[in-house]
Order: structure tokens, then sequence, then C-alpha cells
């Protein structure tokens, strides 16, 4: 009897589980903090933005200046009443441009502010540009008067600290660190991040069949995609990975590979060498090692190894190299997610199919698809997991779970996002 889908990530979770999220921290500079994890909480050094400043480039105000006080538009928007209702005829005084700390604006008077710069003492909101009379900046230098509607206090102001206030926590310890993160960090004026040192995978390809890139295919033989494809996966999701060398479908050459590793290695993965075959080197060189190979009602990926080898958890996916990515997708970065807290799970839209597709009634399929800029999914590919083309072409997984056999075109349809 196999073994559903959630049972076998409850197996994976649970083997992982163990694991520490980190192995300590180091300190790095920000981009080469890109995808780590923060070992600390961060707390803002300082206001952000760090001063008051114009929202607008437009003429900074007092609003006590204007006959109303301002009231009557603290939308930042209309006038309120008749035509010149509550507007100020203010004198014109220096500009401000940004990156410069601007004098103290007088009563009776504005100021051309740009956006960004520095709010003068004194001025507390902003008319941008379009709603003065006349509607464009006097020459600096020259005597002018300008005509601005009512304005309410605090009207297109950043006001200091309004993002983050100094002291605040800015990213709690955890955190992924993506563009957003270390944008955020850059802005604070930050240069370097402790982050935790990531967990440490041993990934393994076996077969006699297969061979590095770059060297020629003699009859029989492929190129390892596996490595590549997997190798890539496990460092988007934050783990350290040692490639070793293509296992031969020898035992013997398989468990040097494996005893060769590093101390101090979390996980070993290896693909290829678990199914039915008459050489299953992962099978024969597990022997006497809690592990066990099972069949998951899954398409593809079905075949699964798992336990631990001296003592390391160890997983072992199958050869196809479709197959490996669902195993990762349905398996691996769930657990790690769960181990590490990063990285969060991609998104699961629901979305409708572009066209029918059948499926066996006991597995769970997965097959390779697109999600489309109009918000439905088109197949890319056929079931099959030898098929890395499609793989490529393909943004997303579409869930078919066990017990449907058919799906229409326009059948709504559970996707993860790749
Ligand atoms: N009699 C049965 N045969 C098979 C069964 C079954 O239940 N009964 N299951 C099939 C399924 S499903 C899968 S998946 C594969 C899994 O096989 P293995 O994990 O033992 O993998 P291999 O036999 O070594 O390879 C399978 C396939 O993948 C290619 N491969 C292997 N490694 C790589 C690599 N690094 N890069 C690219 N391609 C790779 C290999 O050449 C084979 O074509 O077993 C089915 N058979
Ligand atoms: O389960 Mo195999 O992974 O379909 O090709």
């Amino acid at each position: 009897m196999p073994r559903s889908v959630a049972e076998h990530a409850d197996a994976v979770r649970g083997l992982l589980a163990g694991l520490p999220a980190a192995k300590g921290s180091e300190i790095l500079p920000l981009m080469e903090a890109l995808g780590r994890a923060l070992a600390v909480d961060v707390l803002a050094p300082g206001h952000l933005p760090p001063f008051a400043n114009s929202q607008m480039d437009g003429y900074a105000v007092r609003s006590l200046d204007f006959p109303h006080g301002g009231r009557g538009s603290d939308d930042g928007g209309s006038d309120d009443g008749g035509p010149g209702a509550g507007v100020a005829r203010l004198r014109v005084v220096a500009p401000i441009p940004a990156g410069v700390a601007p004098q103290e604006l007088l009563p009776g008077t504005t100021a051309p502010i740009m956006t960004g710069a520095m709010m003068p003492a004194g001025a507390d909101a902003v008319v941008p540009i379009e709603r003065a009379v006349p509607d464009s900046f006097p020459k600096p230098g020259t005597d002018a008067i300008v005509e601005l509607p009512p304005t309410a206090a605090r009207t297109f102001v950043r006001a200091a600290g309004s993002d983050i206030a100094a002291g605040t926590r800015a990213l709690a310890a955890g955190t992924s660190l993506g563009p957003g993160q270390l944008g955020l960090l850059a802005a604070l004026g930050i240069t370097d991040v402790e982050v935790r040192r990531p967990l440490h995978a041993l990934l393994v390809t076996t077969g006699d069949e297969v061979v590095e890139p770059g060297r020629p295919l003699p009859p029989g033989k492929i190129h390892d995609a596996n490595g590549t494809l997997l190798e890539a996966a496990m460092r988007q999701a934050g783990l350290l990975v040692t490639r070793t060398a293509i296992s031969s479908d020898d035992p013997a050459a398989l468990l040097a590979l494996l005893r060769g590793r590093e101390p101090g290695t979390d996980l070993i993965v290896t693909t290829g060498g678990v199914s039915k075959g008459a050489y299953e080197v992962v099978r024969q060189a597990m022997a006497g090692q809690p592990v066990e190979f099972l069949s998951v009602a899954m398409q593809p990926g079905g075949p699964q190894g798992i336990g631990t080898f001296d003592g390391v958890p160890f997983l072992g996916f199958p050869g196809n190299p479709v197959s490996c990515l669902v195993s990762f997708e349905m398996f691996l970065r769930p657990a790690l997610t769960t181990v590490l807290g990063t990285p969060a799970s991609r998104p699961a839209p629901r979305a409708r199919l572009t066209e029918r597709l059948s499926s066996p009634a006991g597995k769970h399929q997965l097959r390779r698809a697109r999600l489309l800029p109009d918000g439905r999914v088109r197949l890319e590919g056929g079931p099959e997991s030898h098929l890395v083309h499609a793989l490529a072409n393909a943004n997303a997984l579409v869930h078919v779970p066990v017990g449907v056999t058919e799906l229409e075109a326009g059948a709504e349809v559970e996707v993860w996002m790749l």
C-alpha cells in the first residue's frame, strides 16, 4: 500500500525536526547576505525618514498663513468654497532643493520645495506646484507672489520616523533577506548584517549512464541534470550544498562518497537508484542503515528513500529529473520551511485549466504548468518525469489529488508557484 503524499511530507518533516535552524552566525556585507536568514533582531538605529521632508514638488507653507488656518483641505486636495475661498497670497522666498538644510520659513512667505527636500522650520505643509497660481516656479532671485489653496497641516509632509521610528524593530530574527529587506537595511545606513550559518547538505547523483555536463556523451550515456537542478533548488531554499562527483552504480563507490563527507553535514540527498531495477545503487548502499524505500502515491516522484545514514538524515530521490524537483517541492522545501522558518512557502493560488487532463486514480499527480497573465493555467508537456524542457517552460505545479481521474478545461485546480 503506497504512502500518501501528506504522510510522506510528515515523515520528512519528522526526519529534519531535530536539526537546528542554524549553525551559529556570521556577519556579512548586505549583498552577500541576499537569501540568508537574519540571526538577530535588527533595531532601527535612527528615524526613517531621518527628517520631515516634502512628498511633492511644490510650496512649503505654514498652514496658519491661510485665512481659515488651512482647515478644509486636510486631504491635501481640493478647494472647499467658491473661487478664492481660504486662498493665501504669499511671498516666494529662496527655493529648497533636496539635500540642503533650509532656513526657517517666516510667516507670510512660502518656499519652493522639491520632493525629498527637508521641511524648513515653521513650515508644516506642502502645496503641489500644480495647485499653485501661477503653476510654475518663479525664477530664483525674482520678487514673486503666489496664490495657494487652503491647505491643512501635515499635507504632503513625510514626518521624521513615519516609516520606522528609531529604536523600534526593523526586522525580526529569522527573516529571509530579499531585496525589500536589504533595501531597508541600506536605508537605515547599515552595511553589514548578522545572518545564520546555513545547514549543510551533501548531494550525490548516481548512475553508470550519467556524465558531467561538458564531457562527451558515449552511446547510452546522458548528462547529469539532477545535480545542477537540485543544487539550485537547495541553494535557493537556503542550504549550503556540497556536490560530490557522480557516483557509479557500484555501492562501494557510493559508500566512499558518502563516508568522505565533511564533518558537520546535516542532510544527505541522493538521486536515482531507488526503484525496482537490477542495479539500484542507493538501495544497496543503504543496506544495514535505518533507511526505508517505499512508494508514495504521487506521480512523478513515486519511489522514495528516507532514513538516516551513519546517523545523518537521508533522503533518496528518484532519478528522473522532474521527479527530483517534484520531490524537493513536495517534501524537502516544506520541511525546510518548518525547520528554518525560512524561506516562506511559495504562493499557492487557485486557477482554471486551459485544457483537459487525466490522471491515475490512485495517485496525486503533479503537472508542470504555466500560470498565464489572464489567470488561467496551461499545462507544459505531459505527465512523464523525463521532460526537462517542459519543466524549464513551467512556472508552477498543478495538483490533481488522489481520486480525480479527469478534469475538463475550465476546471479549478490548486497551483503551486515554482
Ligand atoms: N519496474 C519498475 N520500474 C520503474 C518503476 C517501478 O515502479 N517499477 N518506477 C519508475 C519511476 S516512477 C521512477 S521515478 C524511476 C526511478 O528510478 P530510480 O530512482 O531508480 O532512478 P534511475 O533508474 O537511476 O533513473 C531513472 C531515470 O532518470 C534518469 N536519470 C538518473 N539520474 C539522472 C541525472 N543525474 N540526470 C538526468 N537524468 C537522470 C535515468 O537515466 C533514468 O532514465 O524508476 C521507474 N522505473
Ligand atoms: O514517480 Mo516517477 O518519479 O513518475 O517518474
